[in-house]
């Protein structure tokens, strides 16, 4: 099958490399030109160290839609708007979503942008998949969930990377959304010395105020006690690989957000999702008290440690504990 990927970060670049040795033809859309002659001139690309790029890349959208039988979308979900909007005519037979967040501006998850601009068959694909991992044939299990699921699962699926599917696309968005937002608040005790009892209570609570937060939008359950849920937010709250909880780490220590955003071009999705999640739950009144801590910590300087003591001190609601 032909796909062409949106995104040269990272996951865009390792998730092609598979594609490849699934036997996919692959193109991928970069969105400066240095990075497409690096990628096409010496198959390699600075967010994806010493790995070889086995595809060749492009800025031209219009090459990416007419080569394209499925796209994947694999720019940070700020910016998916920005560079969609110029796609003019979408002739394509379905859309794979790899990109975990919430959009600020509009509150809308992947789905509802896409919605924006075609009604071409939607699916997402997440779970604990760190690029580096992947891209050196670590084993690793996702969930698909959508239109194609079952197509995707059949065309991605290898011996070392294995998909599952699921009925919920809204659980699955949510899930990889908001566990960006936990992994920061984990990063964080890990930038205070590595409190590891904290960490896990933390990351308990997280669990529940994921499912809170989903069961809003309709999202199933059961859907955060699988890859996409606690999977994926245990490890991007445990991984060194994981840039949002390297941020909250580093926030910890000292280093501001800007100074964060100014000195890595690796995107922490968690640090703009936070926004959107704060404004979501004021708009539906309900409790997220970590998704709080980290937007005061991150956007009103709150002190880390002080916010994360008092907030494992806060007395727990029933609900928050499993
Ligand atoms: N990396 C991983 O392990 C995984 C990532 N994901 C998700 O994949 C998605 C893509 O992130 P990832 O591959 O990690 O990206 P990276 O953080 O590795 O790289 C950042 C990417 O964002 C692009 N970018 C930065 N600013 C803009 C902009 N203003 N407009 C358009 N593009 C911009 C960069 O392009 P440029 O070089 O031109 O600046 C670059 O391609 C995210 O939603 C992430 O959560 C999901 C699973 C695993
Ligand atoms: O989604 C990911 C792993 O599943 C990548 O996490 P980070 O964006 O925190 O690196």
């Amino acid at each position: 099958m032909k796909f062409g990927i949106l995104g040269a970060g990272s996951w865009g670049c390792a998730f092609a490399n598979l594609l490849v040795e699934n036997g996919h033809d692959v193109l991928v859309w970069a969105r400066r030109k240095e990075v497409v002659d690096e990628i096409n001139n010496y198959s390699k690309n600075s967010y994806l160290p010493n790995v070889k790029l086995n595809f060749k890349a492009t800025n031209d959208l219009n090459e990416i839609i007419e080569f394209s039988e499925f796209l994947v979308i694999a720019i940070p979900v700020q910016f998916i708007r920005d560079v969609i909007k110029n796609i003019k005519v979408w002739n394509i037979k379905g859309i794979l979503n790899l990109s975990k967040g919430i959009e600020n501006k509009t509150l809308k998850r992947v789905s509802e942008i896409i919605e924006e601009f075609t009604n071409t068959p939607y699916s997402i694909l997440s779970g604990p998949s760190h690029a580096e991992e992947v891209a050196n044939k670590i084993p690793t299990a996702v969930t698909v969930s959508g239109s194609n699921a079952k197509l995707f699962q059949s065309l991605i699926s290898n011996d070392y990377f294995r998909v599952y599917t699921s009925e919920d696309i809204t659980g699955v968005e949510i899930a990889g959304a908001l566990k960006n937002v936990m992994a920061i608040a984990a990063g964080i005790l890990d930038g205070l010395g590595g409190w590891d009892n904290s960490k896990a209570a933390l990351m308990t609570r997280a669990l529940h105020e994921m499912i809170k937060f989903g069961k809003i939008f309709g999202a199933d359950e059961k859907t955060f006690f699988g890859l996409p849920g606690v999977g994926d937010l245990m490890v991007t709250c445990n991984s060194s690989h994981s840039r949002n909880r390297m941020f909250g780490e580093l926030i910890a220590k000292g280093t501001t957000l800007n100074e964060l955003i100014k000195n890595n071009k690796m995107i922490a999705e968690g640090i703009y999702t936070v926004k959107a999640v704060v404004e979501i739950a004021k708009k539906k009144n309900i409790e997220m008290p970590i998704a709080n801590e980290v937007y005061e910590i991150l956007y009103n300087n709150k002190n880390p440690k002080y916010s994360m003591v008092e907030l494992m001190r806060r007395p727990l609601k029933k609900e928050w504990l499993i």
